[in-house]
Parts: structure tokens; C-alpha cells; sequence
């Protein structure tokens, strides 16, 4: 594409002599050819400066701004932290415990000069500074200020950084000091200007944030947002009067390029935010139809926190002689450092009730994003939880205005759980989510990483859990070596902490009750403390928190409600021998036989001098068993807590045992998906999310599996294990997950025995 390899082009740059003093800092991974080297202690100062920067965010501990002191590079080498101990000034104590710089301790340390991040002191346009500090942004973040110099000076770029860390100023305040000077050179600006910028985003919605934050940052400037899904009048009527910045998706851009309402042949400066995407198979063909109208001379930026080999190998194809800044570092976490993890194991038929569990557990009040893989689950999610949390869904069948609202209201807090494809996945800046469910995995390494990025941003802390079944335990693993995370494996959190969590929420929202409200009020509530005492406030608590009635009991096994977990033991001197599966069954028959017909998997305790087995049976079924009279030397007991089981239990405090029940059901899963492998990777992708303008202009996806990673090859880890004993009524063979009374083997019950 010689239109698109043209010579770079070198524009103002006013005192870019300031601005090369500075350098680049050491922490960047920063290569090129010819490569350079930015590993000198100026350039470590400059880092121990962005550091102390981290220190005025809210979170402690934290290095903040994308820097790790194992993430220092030079441009062939990854520098260990004994790089930064031989330093001037800094103490080995400013290093926590998990050898990440101590933004706390290094607070004290002379640094440099904190005036060379200072915004102020950057010698930007008077109008592009007053519009940062007028939004609070005072001094520059780590990616920023590693991409300042090199953008100024018109090389070519690929950028990575991790997850809200600033990338769209790191672009956006070289390019807007550009065009502000040059502007400032040229008067006056002409009414029917073309555009100078033009930044290509994969969604929508994030081209609207684009869009709004060179707006906020410089708001004498005209910039015009295109996307799909809306009129195209207001689009082409805001072209036509001048324009210095276009946001846009592909699609909308191209049919405003084939509309002659959009010309693109001035443009300067083009940036690819989210650039992995933009250049996977199906978007790559529309971005290179806008290259060949662009002009041959200008200015690339490549943008994302994450950047798979073959990104930056076709990035060449497009980029001249460019510029790679790598604030991450390949053998390190690829995620935000606020963010703690954890993974919960869950069954199919269990899903929806953790999930509303987890998010009253963890989100603690403030916001939640639920990503699912397909956009019927996305309704169908949001649709269960709508009973008691106040959830909406997003993906790309819901119309482009209703799709604003839905981003709207959840910024505004009108609801507090958005469920969303991975339309909502990359760049959106949404602040106070605390919180993001996988609740689906993710289809590849670099989506978990977006997907989680949507929480812990700019130096806050953040929370994402991974929801997975027993089958999908290999894909955890894998991911965990891919993003370099480790997490926390978890159980689903019982019903105690959940009423708890709910109670506490409950009581933050009664501190934002109005004093003339509760005024009102106090009458009716003296009469009934009187009355009841603490009783009455319990009751209403209860009733705020959405458990007016009893929560229903659920399986200690596999979290299921309706059912419940119960514990047999047996005194050794009545048994002749230790108590087995068939026992239970052959007990449960004697006691009471329609709990042997319902019983599921039973599981023998670990403490073999306990001699005892837990299993589950519904609610109604275990209420009549416990009424009976019991042989001597049994004791029967519902229990709220699982004893350590046997190896083939389900997992307790131990992660990931099978359970012969899931174990049955992956073959029933493997059909299933079959069809959908059948279709290819890409239209399972397809399937799944709509990818903003793209999808909706039905352009042909292929698989990008040639590319990117993704775990399908995996196999069985894509499967969702934990068939339900309900649903699949029909085959009781696959249902039943205890063992034969007849001859004792798993799978099948006495009646149903072959051996009858
Ligand atoms: N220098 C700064 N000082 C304070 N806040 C900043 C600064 N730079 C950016 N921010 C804020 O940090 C947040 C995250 O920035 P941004 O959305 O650009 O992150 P990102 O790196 O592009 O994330 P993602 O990879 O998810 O797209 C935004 O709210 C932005 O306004």
C-alpha cells in the first residue's frame, strides 16, 4: 500500500527541545529501528516522579500509571528492581511486599521534578491547559508521558499500556497542541475546513467518549463524532461546517466517505484506539478502504493495552519506521494493578442465583458490569436479576438510542448492573465500577483483559470475578499463564453473608434519607420499637433488602435453590463396616424411600473417623426425612457448612474437583456445542456481540483465530458443564448422580438397574 507508507511528517513542534530534556521513561519498553535507548538515570528520575504522581490517587500501595518495577525495560532487556535499589534516594523499603514500588514509602524521596508532569509546566497552548485543569488534570500519567516527545517529534507509533491509564490523552494532548499552534499560526480558520484528525474506534459507544474527551480537553475546536445506528444528517450537517477532529467507526465513516460528506484528504494525524481490534479480520478490510483515502504523508498512532505479536507485525504494514512504547512488558500481568481477582466455580443451573449473590456481595452498592457472550443471554441475565437489582442490558441488537440511554443511566447511577456483550468490553470509561462479572469467559486472553479494565481505572482499585464451571477449569489455568494474573478461587457466598452484604447495603441507603422524611416517620417507628423493640427494625430491613420471606434454601453442593444439603453420620459400632454410597441409598430407602429416589450425588466425608456422607435433597423431601425415626447409631442433620469431602466430592475449600453429575453432563454439552463449532470460531464470535458499526452494516466476519489466541482449541473448555437435574427430566440416566442401590454402581437408580 505505497499510499500508506508514506515519509512521516515532521510538524511544529515548538520547544520540543524542552520536551526531548525530559526523554522517555525507562520503564517504557521502547524499541524501534534504529533502536534507542532510554535507560539512563535522568530517565529514572523521571519515573520515580510519575510514581510519586501515583501517590495523590486514592489507592495506597500502588504503583500506579501502568509502571511496575518488573515492567522496566530498556529496549532489549527487562530491568529487575535492583535496577531501581542502585538508585540515588531509594530506599529498598519503598518496595512492598510483592516487590512493587510503595508509592507511600517513595513520597519522601527527592524526586527530580515533579514539575516536568506538571500540565502547567508543559508548555502546552494556554487554551489545551486551562481545559485540562479546569478538569482536574493537573499532571501527566505514565503513558502520557512516554508518548509525548516521540508524538511531537511525528514519529510513528504503537502504544501499550494498561487498561485506564490514560491512552486517549496520550494521543489526544500531542495531537491537540499540534493543530492548537498551527491554528494559532494560520487566521482565520476557514468555515469549510477539512478534517486533521481522524481517530478510529471499534464501537460506538467509545467513539462518543473519544469524542468527549477532545472535546472537554479542547473545546475550541471542532469535533464532529460519525457512527451508525443514527440519522446521518446530523452527522454530515456537523462535517460541513468545518471540522478539525473526526471520532468515528469504520462503517459510518466509509459510507460518509462513498456520500462525499466526509473528505478525508487532509487528514494528519490518524490514530487506531483499541488497535488490536481494528486490525483483526473484519474490521482490518474497512480501516484499509479509509488508508487509501487518506494522504500518503501524515502521522500514525497505534493504541491499546494490549498488542498481540501479529498486531505489531501487520502494524508495519501501515506504520513508517514506528515508534513501539510498552508500558506493560510481555512476561508480566497485563492487568490494571487495583484489580483483585477471583474465580468462582458455578454449575449451569446455579448460575443466575450466585451471580445475583456475588453482586450483593461484592459490588457493595456501587456499579456492576456483567459481560455474557451472546446477546441473548445479555436480556435473559438482566432480565433474572431485574427481580430484586436494578439491571439493563446492552449489545447490539438494541437500538442505537436506546443503547445511550442504557450507557446514560448507568453512568448517572440510575441502575446499578449493566449486562452487556463485549460491545462494551474495550475503552469505555464508566467511573465507580467496582465491579466486573465474567459471567461467561471471555472468548480470548486480551477480552478478559479488556473486560476487567472496565473496573480498578485511573489508580482506583477494582474487583473482577470469573464464573466457570468444572469443565471450564483448564481454560482458568490457561488464562491465568496468557494474562500473567493469578486468582483467588472462591466459593459462591452463602446465604449468611448475602443477607449480611444485603443489610449493609440497606443501611447506607437509609443514611441518604432526607431528616424532613424521617421526621415524618418517627412517630410510627417509636410506637413500633415500643411495641417490638429491635424486631421492627429487623423486619424492616428484611423488607428493604428483598427478604421479606425466608431466603429459600439452596445446596451446600452445587448452590442450586429449592434444595438442601444434609449430613449422615454413622456410629462405627453400629456399622459393620464404613459407610459407602450404597449405604446412604440402601438407608435412605429404608427411612424413607422417596428421598433414595430424588438423592443426588453422595459424597463420603474425608475425616475417615467421622464415618458420615453428605448429599442433597429438595427442600420438602428433607423436611419429611428429618421427621423420622432413624436406626440407632444414625444421625441425620442439615448442615450450613460442607465438612472437606472425599477426592470426588465437589470442591470445598479445594479448587477444582469433578462431580460425577457434571461429569455426565459434558457429553450432553459437547453435542450441544457442536453446532456451534460446526459454524467456525468467527461465528460463534459473531454470534456473540455485534463489534458497533460493523456487524450492523452485515459485513462478512471471518474467524480471527489465524490471529489472535483464543481458547477454542481448547475443546471441552468451552463447554458449560452441570447439567440440571430439572431440566433434563426427560433422561434420568444423565440426571441421576448417585449411585445403584442394586449393585452399587454410579449413574442409574435400583429401578432403573440392569442388572434387575
Ligand atoms: N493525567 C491524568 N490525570 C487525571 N486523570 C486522567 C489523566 N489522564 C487520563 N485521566 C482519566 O483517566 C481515565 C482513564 O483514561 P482512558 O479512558 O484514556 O484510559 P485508557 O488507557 O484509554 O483505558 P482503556 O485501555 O480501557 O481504553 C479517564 O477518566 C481519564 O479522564
Amino acid at each position: 500500500m505505497a499510499s500508506i507508507l508514506g515519509v512521516t511528517a515532521i510538524h511544529h513542534a515548538p520547544n520540543l527541545d524542552m520536551y526531548r530534556r525530559m526523554g522517555t521513561p525507562a520503564t517504557a519498553t521502547v524499541s524501534s529501528s534504529p533502536s534507542l535507548s532510554f535507560a539512563d538515570k535522568s530517565h529514572f528520575n523521571s519515573l520515580k516522579s510519575l510514581t510519586s504522581l501515583s501517590s495523590s490517587s486514592s489507592s495506597s500501595r500502588r504503583n500506579l500509571s501502568g509502571f511496575s518495577s518488573s515492567a522496566i525495560a530498556t529496549p532489549n532487556s527487562i530491568l529487575s528492581e535492583e535496577a531501581f535499589r542502585s538508585l540515588d534516594g531509594f530506599s529498598k523499603d519503598s518496595l512492598d511486599d510483592n516487590g512493587l514500588i510503595d508509592s507511600e514509602a517513595n513520597s519522601s524521596l527527592a524526586f527530580s521534578d515533579d514539575d516536568e508532569l506538571a500540565i502547567s509546566k508543559l508548555g502546552l497552548p494556554q487554551r489545551l491547559s486551562d481545559a485540562l485543569e479546569k478538569r482536574g488534570i493537573t499532571q501527566l500519567f505514565a503513558i502520557q508521558r512516554a508518548v509525548l516527545v516521540p508524538a511531537l517529534e511525528g514519529r510513528d507509533l504503537i502504544a501499550r499500556a494498561k487498561t485506564g491509564t490514560g491512552k486517549t490523552l496520550a494521543f489526544g494532548i500531542p495531537i491537540i497542541k499540534k493543530i492548537t499552534e498551527d491554528d494559532e499560526l494560520k487566521s482565520p480558520r476557514r468555515r469549510s475546513r477539512l478534517p486533521r484528525v481522524l481517530v478510529l474506534t471499534p464501537t460506538r459507544e467509545l467513539a462518543k467518549q473519544v469524542e468527549k474527551e477532545i472535546k472537554e480537553s479542547a473545546p475550541y475546536l471542532n469535533t464532529v463524532c460519525v457512527y451508525g445506528g443514527v440519522s446521518y444528517v446530523t452527522q454530515q450537517s456537523a462535517l460541513s461546517r468545518g471540522v478539525d477532529v473526526v471520532v468515528g467507526t469504520p462503517g459510518r465513516i466509509i459510507d460518509l466517505i462513498n456520500g462525499n460528506s466526509l473528505n478525508l484528504g487532509e487528514v494528519e494525524y490518524l490514530v487506531l484506539d483499541e488497535a488490536d481490534q481494528m486490525l483483526a479480520v473484519g474490521f482490518e478490510e474497512d480501516v484499509e478502504v479509509i488508508l487509501e483515502k487518506l494522504p500518503s504523508q501524515r502521522q500514525n498512532m497505534l493504541f491499546s493495552a494490549t498488542m498481540p505479536t501479529w498486531v505489531k507485525k501487520l502494524a508495519r504494514k501501515y506504520l513508517d519506521n514506528p515508534l513501539t512504547i510498552d508500558l506493560v512488558g510481555d512476561q508480566d500481568e497485563k492487568l490494571a494493578e487495583g484489580i483483585k481477582l477471583y474465580a468462582i466455580l458455578t454449575t449451569a443451573t446455579s448460575k443466575q442465583t450466585i451471580l445475583r449473590d456475588l453482586v450483593t456481595v461484592y459490588a457493595k452498592g456501587g456499579k456492576t458490569i456483567v459481560f455474557t457472550r451472546t446477546k441473548r443471554d445479555a436480556d435473559e441475565v438482566s432480565l433474572a436479576l431485574a427481580n430484586t437489582i436494578t439491571s439493563e442490558a446492552l449489545h447490539g441488537d438494541i437500538s442505537q438510542h436506546q443503547r445511550e440511554r442504557t450507557l446514560n443511566g448507568f453512568r448517572q447511577g440510575k441502575f446499578t448492573v449493566l449486562v452487556a456483550t463485549d460491545v462494551a468490553s474495550r475503552g469505555l470509561d464508566i467511573p465507580n465500577v467496582d465491579l466486573v462479572i465474567h459471567y461467561e469467559l471471555p472468548n480470548d486472553p486480551e477480552t478478559f483483559v479488556h473486560r476487567s479494565g472496565r473496573t480498578g481505572r485511573a489508580g482506583k482499585e477494582g474487583t473482577a470475578i470469573l464464573m466457570f464451571t468444572n469443565s471450564q477449569r483448564r481454560t482458568v489455568r490457561s488464562l491465568e499463564r496468557d494474562v500473567g494474573c493469578k486468582f483467588e478461587f472462591a466459593n459462591p457466598p452463602g446465604i449468611e453473608k448475602v443477607l449480611e452484604s444485603s443489610a449493609e447495603q440497606v443501611v447506607i441507603t437509609l443514611r441518604g434519607v432526607h431528616p424532613e422524611s424521617i421526621e415524618f416517620f418517627t412517630p410510627t417507628a417509636q410506637k413500633l420499637i415500643d411495641e417490638q423493640g429491635a424486631g421492627a427494625l429487623a423486619a424492616a430491613l428484611a423488607q428493604l433488602s428483598g427478604f421479606s420471606r425466608p431466603p429459600s434454601s439452596r445446596s451446600l453442593i452445587n448452590h442450586e435453590q429449592g434444595w438442601v444439603t444434609l449430613q449422615l453420620t454413622r456410629d462405627p459400632s453400629y456399622s459393620r463396616g464404613f459407610l459407602s454410597a450404597r449405604s446412604v441409598t440402601g438407608f435412605l430407602s429404608d427411612v424413607y424411600s422417596p428421598a433414595a429416589d430424588e438423592v443426588g450425588k453422595i459424597h463420603l466425608i474425608a475425616d475417615e473417623r467421622i464415618n458420615g456422607a453428605v448429599f442433597d435433597l429438595p427442600e420438602e423431601i428433607a423436611k419429611e426425612l428429618l421427621n423420622k425415626d432413624l436406626p440407632e447409631g444414625n444421625t441425620l442433620l442439615k448442615i450450613t457448612k460442607l465438612p472437606p469431602l472425599q477426592d470426588d466430592g465437589p470442591p470445598s475449600d479445594s479448587y477444582g474437583r469433578f462431580s460425577g453429575r457434571e461429569r455426565s453432563s459434558r457429553n450432553s454439552s459437547r453435542d450441544r456445542r457442536g453446532s456451534r463449532t460446526s459454524r467456525g470460531w468467527g461465528g460463534s464470535s459473531r454470534d456473540s456481540d455485534d463489534d458497533g458499526d460493523l456487524f450492523s452494516r452485515n459485513r462478512g466476519f471471518r474467524s480471527n483465530s489465524s490471529r489472535g489466541r483464543n481458547f477454542k482449541s481448547s475443546g471441552d473448555d468451552w463447554l458449560i458443564g452441570g447439567g440440571s437435574r430439572r431440566s433434563s427430566r426427560s433422561s434420568s440416566m444423565d440426571r441421576f448422580g448417585g449411585s445403584c442401590f442394586n449393585c452399587g454402581r454410579m449413574g442409574h437408580r435400583a429401578s432403573e438397574c440392569p442388572n434387575n
